[in-house]
């Protein structure tokens, strides 16, 4: 089996809540690790509780005590990920494995769009629709014949075209390529909005986090909600709503904006990801490459539009009580960390988003099924 990713876990994956936050142990493979990590939580939430430890102490004391264990946590964390991979049978009908829509593209940017909802396909989803204006259609229906693109983004009535779409679909990934115009970002809050209504989960990012940024309020407590800030969008997000520039790169800052949000889950993007639903934090070191080409982020949003589908159809006994969105997060950053490395190590330096898209089978098989 490859090498999984490095994860620092501040807590294993737990069952369901009990009085102090945490319940049965995950009855898994590395149990010890499972002890450790459950005792690192309970740490960081009786210190909490108690308020007699600084957060950083505490957080630090569960890091340092969790590290011995993170190799074990890690192959945990892993094959919960495998958990939670629908298997592929011939009994299944189009549609039941993802039907994801994602929520972008406009005159200036329709590669993000096109990189999201490819990738969401590539991934494993069945169906992927595109929202997004009627100049940007034509462009992003040229890109592939296997997106669906609806130019309604900008029509007077999109809210209630997409509304139309929403029982047919999973998930949403609202964002990619959308740009900052005040008409499309207002059509977008009722997207959310509709979207919310019918219990959709949604993955925001790129300037879906600029909404955001500017109304909290939009996915305030919403638990189904994961936002995938690169570090600038970390800090507009950190000074909107915790009145903190917030150092993106340390766990806590991504802690305590999940917190703030309601136990939104919060994918900070970076040399490594740190992830949070608010309650534990994860890192993924898995190694990725040197090249910051742009798109690498929307290959990662749409992963996690089907992984987030998946994850909450598995259900508690296949993610052993853990986040199922926290879940998905840790399956979508190693898989697109893993796309680059090997993207990377065919095409170097002219490696682009479009070489990682044509790993995404390759690096699924290596990480979630050899
Ligand atoms: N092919 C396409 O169609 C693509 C379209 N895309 C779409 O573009 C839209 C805007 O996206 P965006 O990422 O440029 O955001 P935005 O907040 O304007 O950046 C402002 C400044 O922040 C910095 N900076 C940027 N990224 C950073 C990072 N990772 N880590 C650290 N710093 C970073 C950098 O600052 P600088 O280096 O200039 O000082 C930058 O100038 C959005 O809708 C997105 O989906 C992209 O997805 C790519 C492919
Ligand atoms: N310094 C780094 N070293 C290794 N991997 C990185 C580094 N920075 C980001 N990544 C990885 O690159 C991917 C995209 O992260 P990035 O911060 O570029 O997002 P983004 O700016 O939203 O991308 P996009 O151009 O699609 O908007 C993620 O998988 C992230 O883990
Ligand atoms: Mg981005």
């Amino acid at each position: 089996m490859a090498a999984g990713p490095v994860w620092v876990a501040a807590g294993a994956c737990r069952r369901g809540k009990s009085d102090t936050g945490l319940a049965g142990m995950a009855p898994l493979a590395g149990a010890g690790a499972v002890l450790a990590g459950a005792a690192a939580v309970a740490l960081l939430s009786a210190a909490l509780v108690l308020r007699e430890l600084p957060l950083d102490a505490v957080l630090q004391r569960a890091f340092s005590l969790h590290k011995a264990h993170s190799i074990k946590d890690m192959e945990n964390t892993l094959q919960l990920v495998r958990n939670i991979i629908p298997p592929q049978t011939s009994k299944k009908h189009k549609g039941q494995d993802g039907r994801i829509g994602v929520i972008g593209g406009c005159q200036e940017y329709t590669g993000a769009p096109y990189f999201a909802a490819i990738s969401a396909l590539k991934v494993g989803a069945d169906l992927s629709h595109v929202f997004c204006t009627r100049e940007a259609a034509p462009v992003i229906k040229s890109y592939s014949p296997e997106l669906i693109v609806h130019p309604v983004l900008d029509s007077p009535g999109a809210v209630h075209d997409v509304e139309e779409w929403l029982p047919r679909l999973h998930a949403l990934v609202v964002g990619p390529g959308l740009g900052r115009d005040d008409t499309l970002l207002e059509n977008v809050k009722g997207i959310l909005e509709a979207a919310k209504a019918r219990d959709i989960p949604v993955v925001i990012d790129a300037d879906g986090l600029w909404l955001i940024a500017q109304h909290p309020a939009l996915i305030q407590g919403y638990r189904k909600a994961v936002l995938t800030p690169n570090h600038v969008e970390f800090s507009r997000l950190s000074e909107a709503v915790l009145r903190e520039p917030g150092n993106g790169s340390d766990r806590e800052a991504v802690w305590r904006l999940s917190q703030a949000l309601g136990n939104v889950t919060v994918v900070r993007k970076g040399e490594q990801d740190v992830l949070s639903d608010g309650e534990q934090v994860l890192e993924c070191a898995q190694e990725g490459s040197s090249r910051r080409c742009g798109g690498q982020g929307d290959l990662l949003s749409g992963a996690l539009g089907v992984l987030v589908h998946w994850a909450l159809l598995a259900g508690p006994e296949k993610t052993n009580g853990c986040s199922p969105l926290l879940l998905a997060a840790v399956g979508a950053c190693s898989l697109t960390r893993q796309c680059s490395h090997q993207a990377f190590q065919k095409h170097g330096r002219s490696t682009t988003t479009t070489d990682m898209i044509a790993e995404v089978g390759p690096a699924f098989h290596r990480l979630f099924e050899a």
